[in-house]
Formats: C-alpha cells, structure tokens, sequence
C-alpha cells in the first residue's frame, strides 16, 4: 500500500481542477439552450472558459473547494488507520501546494488550521465490502452550494406551493422549492441530491450520497426515475438561470434516493451541489496502493466550446447592453450613470473582504482608505514564493448575502463606491447603494481562474491572521469584468428574477403525483 497517499493526492488534484465528463456534458448542454447573448448565456460561456483554464493551469476550478468528503470501500482486513493517515497527509500536501484552498476553521476561535485538518475535516467514510479492490469516492461540494442545502418536514406549508402532505406530490413540492429558495445563490446552474426518509443526520447523508451517480444514469425506481424526470423539466421553467440572472436553465441534474423513516418523521432532504460539480472516484489495488482505474469520465475526454471572443466582449457587441470601464478611485457621477445590465470592466486596485473583515470594520477602521474604491467578496487561494511574494491562484467571488447586516453601513462609513460579489444582496443594501451613490456588481461565482488571470498583482494584504480566505488582500486588477444587477437607483435584478421565479413556482401547486 506504499502508493495509497500519492493516489489520494492524485484524486484530489483531478477532482478540483478538472470537472467530469458528465458534469461538462451538462453544462455544454445548458449552453445550447440559452439564447445567445443573454446574462445567462455570457455566464455559461465564462464558465466554460474557467473550467477550461482549470485543466490546463492544474489549478482549482473554483476557490471554494470545499468540505472534502470520502466515501470508501475497502475489503475486510485493509488497514484504515492507515488510509486515514495517508489521507490526511495527501489533504495537507495539497493545501500546501494550492491544489485546495485552507478551508478548515476553528468554529469557536475563528483560526483557520492552513492545512485542511482540524476535527470533523475532511470527512472520511469507511465502509467494507466482499470484493477485492478499494474504491475512494471524493467530493468537494463548497460552502456556498452548502448553505443552500435544505430539509423539509412533511407535511409542511410551502410558499408558492401550499401544502405538502405525506406522499410523493408532497416529496415533489418539497424539490421544488428547494430549488426556487437557492436562487443563484449556490451558483446555479446546479446539481441536487435528494433524500426521502431516514432521519435529519441520514437523510442528508442518502441526498449527498446521490451526487455520486452519474448525472445522465436512471434511477432503478420507477416513481423516483419519473419524479427526477419531472423535476428537471420543471425546476428549468422558473426562470432563475446561470447565477440567477434569468434564464431556461435552471437545473443540470437531480438524483433523488429513499430510505426508510419513523412513523412520526418524514423528511426530504435536498443537497444543492453549485455547477462546480467536483467529484471524482478510483480504484485502488489493496496490494500496492496504486490506482487501477477512474470511476468518471475524465474532463479531458470532454472538451469545452471556448468562446470565439471574450464573453463581455461579445455581449457589449450585443447591443443592447453598455460595457463601462472603470478605475478606482470611482466618483459618485459615475456611479451614478450605472443601471442593472451594464457590464463594468474594472482596472486597477480592488481590496478582498469577506465575513470577518465586515464584521470588523463594523467598529473599527480601515487600514486602508477605501473611499471610492471595490470591495470584492472573495477568498482566494494564495501562495508564496520563495522570495516571500504572494501569488493567485483562484479568485472568484463568494456568496454577498452573508454580508447583508453588514455592508450598508460599511459602504457608507468608508465611502465604497461598488462591492462585487455574487448572488445579490437584499433590501437593506440596496437602500445603502441609493443613499450613497455605490453599485452592486455580480461577478461569476466560480470562475476563479477566468478571475485570477485579471489580477495583475498583489499589492498587500492586512489581517493575514483571519486566514487566507479572510484577510483583506490588496489586488490590482485588469479587465475584470462584472454585471450591474444592483444600481444606485433602486433597481435589484435580484428582486426581480426572485419575484418573477416565485409566480412560476405557483404554476406547480396542483397536484401531479396522486
Ligand atoms: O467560500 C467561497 O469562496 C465561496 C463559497 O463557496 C460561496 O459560494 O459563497
Ligand atoms: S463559489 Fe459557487 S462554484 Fe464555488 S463552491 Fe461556492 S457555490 Fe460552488
């Protein structure tokens, strides 16, 4: 088993940095049914581009890469104290070479451990079974999807959809709104994992274990087999789309499992895994720790359609929408000119922050000065060179919501002129961008190599003890590109593609499984 940890490390770079087969399939399918030329499409082509750039610079896919999760079958008598301790070696080694962001943090101190361990990280599985070979499944589902998880007890009142009794409609409002209450907020278009029964801690496990089946496979029970069929044809007639800007597709794939239950409980368990579908699985040889072969189609079998032209490029040329270049420091004036669907390309300096920098410049101040200047919500995957110099090596955005309590006053207090992040903010800040004369700018959640590459250089960074993903990083950028989805005039395309999305999910409350 000398091989074991080298395997692990090889499963964990293949899984962040290069999408399956299937999950690509997906989302080149979605492609050819946006119309060319919406948001949704220019987002579906960044995508390809990022995952694209993902395979060739070995680098994550997207910075997030998340809670990495094992799920192992071994044959009775192999070692697993030892697998575990491989594992654990192979995690830390990738951290350290970039391959996966720190992402494991003290949940009472806030202090990030650097290297993935610390306890409950990663999540390892072990199973036995009867045959020869050892077979590692890993997934790297991130935080943002993960929050959009949800779990419904029926029967329960569904906003948009009314009630949901004990049955299979029950079950089928239930998806339903899992995916209206996402939004793009888990960077849609995304995948979903569903889990009837159990009880709240397996019930969610049977959902995630779902996003282990190839997307295009068929469920082996027919009601489950004709519900996922249903689901996929309705969740894309609400209209969220790519990040939430509106569009056909909504959904790539749902798996749906079941188990049984209590008498008295009866929950349906949704796990919404972001377009950045990470999972990959091998084989192992027991004798020698080597991998036989790989469980999903390689990405590589699967190229991307690269865009003939640069996706903003192409939609300033579409006409209808406005490319505006920006520099900070950003003046008021031309804040103000900005509406929803313009697309900025901004050059020049741009400061990280996220969920603790907000928190902290709450009642402090800033160490820098950020009147008229970007607040982008990342937290990128950094590494220093040998002469102490810090590089980037993923950098999309993070989900804005969290910072909601936050970011009104924080705009004000320093004078922000546009925060960029991803999936909107709610009605406290965009009051805030009216007040003030500042803009809310949707970048593309998960294109972190599409972003990186715009980042020129690293100027500085502050509150490095927050941990990488949370210290204040001073970038200088060039040619990032960003959608206007919240104006200083009072306009959300947020609120806009959530209403529109809520009347379309009152379409489905009549029954449809008796
Ligand atoms: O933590 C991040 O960088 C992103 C996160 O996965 C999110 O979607 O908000
Ligand atoms: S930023 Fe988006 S793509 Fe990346 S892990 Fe979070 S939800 Fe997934």
């Amino acid at each position: 088993m000398n091989q074991f940890r080298q395997s692990m490390y090889d499963l964990i770079v293949e899984t962040s940095t290069n999408l399956p087969a299937d999950v690509r399939k997906a989302i080149k399918a979605a492609q050819e049914q946006e119309d060319a030329g919406t948001r949704s499409a220019l987002s579906l082509s960044t995508i390809a581009t990022n995952i694209e750039m993902a395979e060739c610079n070995v680098s994550p896919i997207c910075q997030d890469t998340g809670m990495p999760t094992f799920i192992i079958h071994t044959p009775v008598g192999a070692n697993q104290i030892q697998m575990k301790k491989d594992i654990l070696e192979a995690v830390s080694l990738a951290t350290k070479h970039g391959k996966l962001r720190s992402n494991s943090v003290d949940s009472l101190t806030g202090k990030n451990s650097g290297d993935n361990l610390g306890p409950g990280t990663p999540v390892i599985h072990f199973e036995q079974w009867e045959r020869d070979e050892i077979d590692v499944r890993l997934i790297l589902k991130g935080g943002g999807c993960e929050n959009k998880n949800i779990q419904y007890s029926l029967p329960c009142e569904l906003e948009g959809l009314g009630k949901a009794g004990r049955d299979l409609d029950g079950i089928r409002k239930c998806i339903l709104h899992a995916v209206y209450q996402a939004q793009g907020q888990g960077c849609s278009a995304g995948f979903i994992g569903v889990g009837i029964g159990g009880d709240r801690t397996t019930g969610y496990e049977l959902a995630k274990k779902q996003l282990f089946r190839e997307v295009d496979d068929v469920n082996e029970i027919p009601e489950l087999a004709q519900l996922e069929e249903y689901i996929m044809k309705a969740a894309n007639q609400l209209g969220i789309g790519t990040m939430g800007f509106g569009g056909q597709v909504t959904l790539l794939g749902c798996k749906i499992g079941v188990m049984n239950r209590l008498p008295a409980s009866f929950f349906v368990s949704v796990a919404y895994n972001c377009w950045a579908f990470r999972r990959q699985g091998v084989v192992i040889d027991p004798a020698t720790g080597a991998i036989t072969k790989w469980i999903y189609k390689s990405g590589s079998e699967e190229p991307m359609k690269r865009p003939a032209q640069k996706p903003e490029t192409a939609v300033a040329q579409g006409g209808e929408r406005r490319e505006v270049v920006l520099t900070a420091p950003i003046t008021e004036e031309q804040i103000r000119s900005l509406r929803v669907g313009d697309v900025v390309i901004l050059n020049g300096p741009m400061f990280t922050g996220r969920d603790a920098l907000h928190k902290y410049l709450m009642d402090h101040d800033s160490p820098v000065d950020l009147n008229g200047h970007v607040i982008y919500h990342c937290g990128p995957v950094m590494l220093k060179d040998e002469n102490g110099e810090w590089h980037v090596k993923a950098a999309g955005p993070t989900t804005s919501i969290r910072e909601e309590p936050y970011q009104g006053d924080i705009l004000k207090k320093f004078g922000i002129r546009a925060v960029v992040g991803k999936g909107g903010m709610g009605a406290k800040t965009l009051k805030a961008l009216s007040e003030h004369g500042a803009v809310y700018l949707n970048a593309i959640g998960g294109a972190a190599q599409y972003y990186a590459e715009c980042i020129k250089k690293v100027n500085g960074v502050d509150f490095l003890e927050f941990g990488i993903p949370e210290a204040m990083w001073h970038l200088e950028v060039e040619g990032f590109a960003a959608i206007v989805t919240m104006d200083s005039h009072g306009n959300s395309l947020h609120a806009d593609v959530e209403r529109d999305s809520l009347g379309k999910l009152e379409q489905f409350k009549e029954p449809v499984f008796k």
